[in-house]
């Protein structure tokens, strides 16, 4: 800002346009000896220069300043270069006030910033008009030059310049001033012009800032308000919180108050039963003692009574003893009395009858000493019932002592038993909360167990009914397109060859199951650098050679169904020798047999919607071009030779001279199966290996008619074993297996070229004729036929060519359009 204040015309810029002004142009000058600032910027002499001009001028204008009012005033003669510098002075102070009064008057913060400048400013419009005055009077009072230059070097230097110092080159000095000064002026205009845009630029800034600092304010009091109702809401929230934790705390300590009162309420309980046991026991002891009074009362009550019963038997007996004595006394007496007054009476007389009467009287006495003797006896008796009883109260006496113990013990026991009672019913308890509690965590886990099982069960029936109806759909996908479809069939590796196999990905098993990669043998570059190639095939199916015959069936079964609802379906395997062909579908489990079943068990049930069919089977082989009747007698086999009919109206080929086996039931089929394999077993015994080297075509017939609607349906299911596809090369073979080779090589030529015919654009000629095959099959590849080719291949490496050759070929199959099937 000190810098500014030295330039005579700097703009009065605010603050921030200021700060935004290099550095290196507002850096403070050093003084230099003569007062000047010499600027210290590096843009070397220009600048230099720039900045002695400004401090020149700056000089000048301090000078100009200087100026007494009064020298002014009084007129005095000034040198025309100082009166161009205050002209100038005064036009860029003129000038200044012009461009910038904005500056000036929107800014006082910066003019307060930057005083010095606004100083000047302010005293340039005083000086202008002084200046013009000076002007018009010097233009008429011009002075001598010499005495105006001593005036004007007075007035440049006031106080350091001595006007008589004749070695200071003055007028020099002036027109150095002036060059700079015009120097300066031109810089200033430019700078002038730059600032002005800056300025502008500035002031567009300073409206954006203004702008931003409204927007920014208009923000803040947003955040302001937004902050207020903020702090609102978490002062209302923290007041709910208080509130809610309040009422938590009420809550838990009405909770903790309800479950000690419940808790005393239970000691109380456990209290109060325990008082009642210890009353209950109390009780029964007192019982028992009470009994066991009773029992001693009653013993003593006995023994009392026992003893009574003896003193009053005792007495009863002496009384009637000595009643009976008494009164035999008396009655003895009476009648020795009487006797005595008749013997008296009798004296002599009765002497005899006196004797007899003593003999009497003393068996009478014999008699009542033997009474009295019984009597003794009787009460020796007693005696001895007393003494037992007697005994028979001691012995109940120590068993009620012995009973005493027996309760003392028991109450010991009892109180043992108690208090064993007490513990193991609150352990009791305590198991039977942890046993609520673990029946409650089983029956959660139980729940959550059916839960998930009902979940997993939901997911894998939904996952069935969406893997069927993706099945569904993209084999109406595939009918709607009229492709052939093709599923690859992988062998897996049989004795002997489990060191040979090749490596076989399936990159998509878990997902769609349609991509095989086959890796080749390492090969080794020109550099040395082993490198595997990898063969790459996509089909609408592939299956590993895991995957059973029930497995390939269930992705047929749809086709197979088909054929029952009037389609034409044809279903062929394609591979190499012993690839798995005759696997596939010929065995026992294979895809006829399978196709068969279903065929006759959804037959059966369609019965039930009026629905009746005749199915006839009929089974052929192409033997070097030849075609042979597999179902008729052996003896006859290989006799009877067959030709082909096109019927083009019914779309299919005939063979008239065909055997036809009517099919009731699987066993029938089965029979049928088991002669043509007999049949070609024969062969094979004519021909080595003949199975292998024919194509056998199985053709089941469906012709169903509808009772009740009247519907009929005619639907075809040719299942084909093609014969081994072989090289020649490898195969070395020679005469007939040359011939045989050479054969089966063409038919599946054949087929191949009808097949790419019938893939292009132009179908106007598809070679069927070419062989017997092609020529049977043209209906089912050539349209209105639902056609399936399985393409075998074998897992040995040593077959990896052929391999790659046959899935090659099925590739192409697969892209072959044949357009959708019609139902007949
Ligand atoms: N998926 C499979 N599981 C178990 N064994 C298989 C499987 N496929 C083929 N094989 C066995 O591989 C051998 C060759 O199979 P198969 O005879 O079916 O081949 P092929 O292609 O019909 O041969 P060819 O063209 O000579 O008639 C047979 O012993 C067969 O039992």
């Amino acid at each position: 800002m000190a810098d500014l204040s030295g330039f005579p015309a700097a703009p009065c810029t605010p603050a921030a346009t200021i700060s935004r002004i290099p550095q290196r142009q507002l850096t403070a000058a050093p003084v230099s000896p003569l007062g000047n600032k010499r600027a210290t910027n590096d843009h070397g002499p220009l600048s230099e220069l720039s900045a002695g001009a400004v401090n020149q001028s700056a000089l000048n204008i301090q000078q100009h300043n200087a100026i007494p009012k009064k020298t002014v005033g009084r007129g005095l003669p000034t040198s025309t270069a100082a009166a161009r510098a205050l002209d100038a002075s005064d036009k860029r102070g003129l000038a200044n006030q012009k461009r910038l009064p904005n500056a000036v008057s929107r800014k006082p913060s910066a003019s307060s910033s930057i005083s010095g400048t606004t100083t000047f400013n302010g005293n340039q419009a005083l000086r202008s008009k002084s200046a013009t005055s000076m002007r018009s009077r010097q233009l008429t009072q011009r002075p001598a030059s010499a005495q105006g230059e001593v005036i004007s070097s007075s007035r440049i230097m006031p106080v350091s310049m001595d006007t008589n110092n004749a070695s200071w080159d003055l007028r020099g000095r002036l027109d150095q001033i002036e060059s700079n000064y015009s120097t300066l002026l031109s810089r200033y205009d430019e700078n002038g012009e730059d600032l002005k845009s800056k300025v502008v630029a500035l002031e567009t800034e300073r409206t954006n800032l203004e702008l931003r600092l409204r927007q920014t304010e208009v923000e803040k009091s947003e955040l302001h308000q937004e902050m207020r109702s903020l702090k609102v809401s978490m002062e209302d929230e923290i007041r709910r919180t208080h509130i809610d934790m309040e009422d938590m705390e009420r809550k838990h300590k009405i909770e903790l108050e309800e479950q000690q009162r419940l808790a005393r309420i239970n000691e109380e309980d456990h209290a109060h039963q325990l008082r009642i046991k210890d009353d209950e026991i109390a009780a029964c002891k007192k019982k028992l003692e009470e009994e066991s009074d009773i029992h001693n009362k009653s013993i003593e009550d006995l023994k009392r009574a026992l003893i009574e019963d003896n003193l009053r038997v005792t007495q009863e007996l002496q009384r009637e003893f000595a009643l009976e004595k008494n009164g035999l006394m008396a009655e003895f007496q009476e009648q020795e009395q009487n006797i005595r007054r008749k013997c008296e009476s009798q004296t002599a007389s009765l002497h005899s009858e006196l004797s007899q009467l003593a003999i009497e009287h003393q068996r009478e006495r014999d008699t009542l000493s033997d009474e009295l003797e019984n009597a003794r006896k009787d009460l020796l008796s007693v005696h001895a019932q007393v003494s037992s009883t007697e005994e028979k109260l001691l012995l109940q006496q120590k068993i009620n002592s012995d009973l005493r113990q027996v309760i003392s013990d028991q109450s010991a026991n009892i109180l043992s038993v108690e208090a064993t009672k007490i513990s193991l019913s609150s352990k009791t308890q305590e198991l039977d909360a942890l046993i609520a509690t673990k029946d409650n965590a089983i029956r959660i886990l139980e729940q959550r167990l059916a839960d998930a099982d009902e979940k997993v069960s939901c997911a894998k029936e939904k996952l069935m009914r969406e893997e069927t109806l993706r099945r569904n759909l993209h084999n109406q996908v595939q009918e709607l397109k009229g492709n052939i479809r093709v599923f690859c069939r992988v062998r897996p590796p049989i004795a002997g060859e489990t060191n040979e196999i090749a490596e076989i990905r399936y990159p998509d098993k878990d997902t769609e199951c349609s991509t095989i990669e086959l890796l080749g043998p390492s090969i080794e570059s020109a550099t040395g650098i082993a490198s595997t190639k990898s063969h790459v095939f996509g089909f609408d199916r592939v299956f590993s050679a895991h995957a059973s015959n029930a497995d390939v069936f269930s992705e047929i079964s749809q086709l197979v169904q088909s054929a029952l609802d009037g389609y034409n379906v044809c279903i062929f395997c394609y591979g190499q020798t012993g690839s798995g062909k005759t696997f596939t579908m010929s065995s026992e489990d294979g895809m006829i047999s399978r196709a068969v079943d279903q065929i006759f068990s959804t037959a059966d049930s369609l019965q039930d919607r009026g629905w009746s069919y005749r199915m006839e089977g009929q089974f052929l082989e192409i033997y070097n071009e030849t075609i042979n009747d597999l179902l008729v007698d052996t003896n006859e086999f290989d006799n009877k030779k067959l030709e082909m009919r096109n019927d083009a109206k019914e779309g299919k080929i005939s063979i008239p001279d065909l055997s036809t086996a009517v099919l009731r039931d699987q066993h029938d089929v089965k029979s049928v199966l088991r002669k043509a394999a007999r049949n070609r077993s024969v062969a094979a015994t004519k021909a080595n290996e003949r199975s292998s080297r024919s194509h056998s075509v199985f053709i089941l017939s469906l012709n169903g008619t509808n009772t009740v609607t009247s519907e009929e349906r005619h639907g075809t299911l040719n299942l084909i074993d093609l014969a081994g596809s072989e090289r020649l090369a490898h195969s070395q073979s020679t005469d007939d297996r040359l011939r045989e080779t050479v054969s089966i090589n063409k038919s599946l030529s054949c087929l191949r070229e009808v097949i790419t015919a019938i893939g292009s654009k132009d179908r106007s000629h598809i070679p069927y004729r070419n062989s017997k095959l092609t020529y049977l099959l043209q209906y089912s590849l050539g349209g209105n036929s639902k056609t399936l080719m399985f393409v075998n291949i074998s897992p040995v490496k040593q077959h990896l060519s052929e391999t790659v050759s046959s899935l090659r070929f099925a590739t192409v199959v697969n892209n072959t359009h044949i357009g959708p099937a019609k139902r007949k």
